[in-house]
């Protein structure tokens, strides 16, 4: 039966058509408003008016209260994340709130001042672009490290700032460039605002908020033609200022969010950006415990070895034997423990020095591990006295082993810095099983017989208590 199966190609394709179908559905929603601008265009009689007064000021006064409110949470965003550019968007929407206000409190007055009315509108909405504008350039680029909180002084030369403008706007409707300053401010909202959504797309900012900020100011760019296009209490008018109201609306529900996640507009996070954190924060702590287990590990060893010959120290000397000492308990193989001591080392290191003596050791150690097999293991117990471990070794092969190495050592010349040393050790041999069932045991018999070794003599193998 056939499959459908998934194949790194068809999901890159995938991929790409869906990026693709994104990018189209955003386009496709921030134009919206040009079909509908369009459509009453077109369709509607531009004479056909709806001229309520109390329904215009109770809907100014829901935006103004909405602005208040916005400015309100976004300034507690800056409190938080102090980005510069949230005081922007902060001074945007006061300073939309405040001259805007003035739109509503001359409703009544649109018949006789029809400018005084009118030119709140377009000023306000240029008020904010310009602070959006401003607050965009500085977007992601805020050096953390110099960010400080705006004195309390700022935001009051702000409101006067706001005040001023609102005052000449109040002049200007009374000059004879009332008109075409409405124009002017129309222009260059729409204008400013467009920019903003330019900025956004070259800075390929593609943050959820930013996405639905960029389609907020292409909203507030589009209400701008409309409110060119139409002329006071018409179709078109109501229209422009649903679409302000659609794209104000969603840029307040994109500081709210910034505000309930990071207080931050740049580090607000979607799932797929919280799930590569997540994943990356993973692999860092895999890392980081890896890196601990193997530092663990290389303790371990150290701490099991023998600084100066590198092989194992009493502690992980006696680690091996019981570990061997379990094998040979659970397999029934034999097994022998070997002490040995220098003989004489004492003479070595007063004749040519305890460095010398140190370079003895290490050689030593080299020549025994030699001659070694690879499962038995060499310890230094201390000093000058050694241990080995002979698994699968009868007392009998372990006697054969130790002899062989006696010679070997005893013929042996250890060149060390120009000088010719011979060396001889005493050895003591005991089995598992035999002379003792635990370590201590084991030992103390090897130990006995090494002494003894070294009361015959020296540089001999003892092996039983009849020597
Ligand atoms: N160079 C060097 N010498 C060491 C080290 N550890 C112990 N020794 C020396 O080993 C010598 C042991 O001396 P003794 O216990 O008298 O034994 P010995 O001279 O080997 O004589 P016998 O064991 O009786 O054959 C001492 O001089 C210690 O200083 C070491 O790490 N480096």
């Amino acid at each position: 039966m056939m499959r459908f199966s998934r194949s790194p190609e068809s999901e890159r394709f995938v991929r790409s058509l869906s990026k693709a179908y994104a990018v189209f559905l955003l386009l496709a929603l921030a134009a919206v408003p040009a079909f509908a601008i369009a459509y009453v265009h077109f369709f509607q009689d531009p004479t056909l008016h709806f001229e309520h007064h109390g329904f215009h000021e109770v809907a100014i006064g829901v935006s103004l209260l909405q602005g208040a409110l916005i400015a309100y949470v976004t300034f507690h965003c800056y409190l938080r994340s102090k980005e510069t550019f949230l005081y922007w968007l902060t001074l945007g929407f006061l300073g939309f709130t405040l001259v805007y206000g003035w739109h509503g409190v001359f409703t009544r007055l649109s018949d006789d001042h029809m400018m005084l009315f009118i030119l709140f509108g377009p000023a306000s909405r240029l008020v904010m672009a310009i602070c959006l504008l401003i607050g965009l350039l500085s977007y992601g680029r805020d050096d953390e490290s110099a960010l400080e909180l705006k004195p309390n002084s700022f935001w009051w030369a702000a409101i006067s700032v706001f005040v001023v403008i609102s005052i000449i706007v109040s002049l200007v409707a009374f000059s004879p460039w009332a008109i075409a300053s409405r124009w002017l401010m129309e222009l260059a909202a729409m204008g400013v605002m467009l920019s903003c959504a330019v900025i956004i797309v070259m800075r390929r900012i593609n943050s959820p908020l930013m996405t639905v900020y960029a389609i907020s100011v292409v909203f507030f760019a589009q209400s701008s033609i409309a409110f060119m296009l139409g002329t006071a209490w018409n179709h078109q008018w109501w229209l422009a200022h649903a679409i302000f109201a659609v794209g104000f609306m969603a840029l307040s529900y994109s500081v709210i969010q910034g505000f309930l996640t990071t207080g931050s507009f740049s580090k607000v996070y979607s799932q797929a950006e919280l799930f590569e954190q997540l994943r990356a924060e993973k692999e860092r702590a895999d890392d980081a415990l890896l890196k601990l287990r193997n530092a663990h590990e290389e303790l371990e060893v150290i701490a099991a070895t023998d600084s100066l010959t590198s092989c194992a120290n009493r502690r992980g000397f006696e680690n091996s034997a019981q570990i061997e000492m379990e094998r040979s308990k659970r397999s029934g193989a034999p097994l022998s423990f070997v002490t040995l001591d220098l003989d004489h080392f004492k003479q070595i290191n007063d004749q040519h020095g305890h460095t010398i003596g140190d370079q003895v050791l290490i050689a030593f150690v080299g020549l025994v591990k030699k001659s070694l097999r690879p499962s038995d293991i060499l310890g230094r117990i201390g000093g000058e006295e050694f241990a080995i471990i002979l698994p699968d070794a009868s007392l009998d092969d372990a006697v054969t082993m130790t002899e062989r190495l006696r010679q070997m050592i005893e013929f042996e010349l250890f060149t060390i810095e120009d000088r010719t040393i011979n060396l001889t050790v005493s050895f003591g041999v005991s089995q598992f099983g035999v002379d003792g069932d635990d370590y201590d045991a084991l030992y103390k018999v090897a130990d006995h017989r090494m002494y003894r070794a070294k009361e015959l003599g020296r540089n001999k193998v003892v092996s039983n208590e009849q020597s």
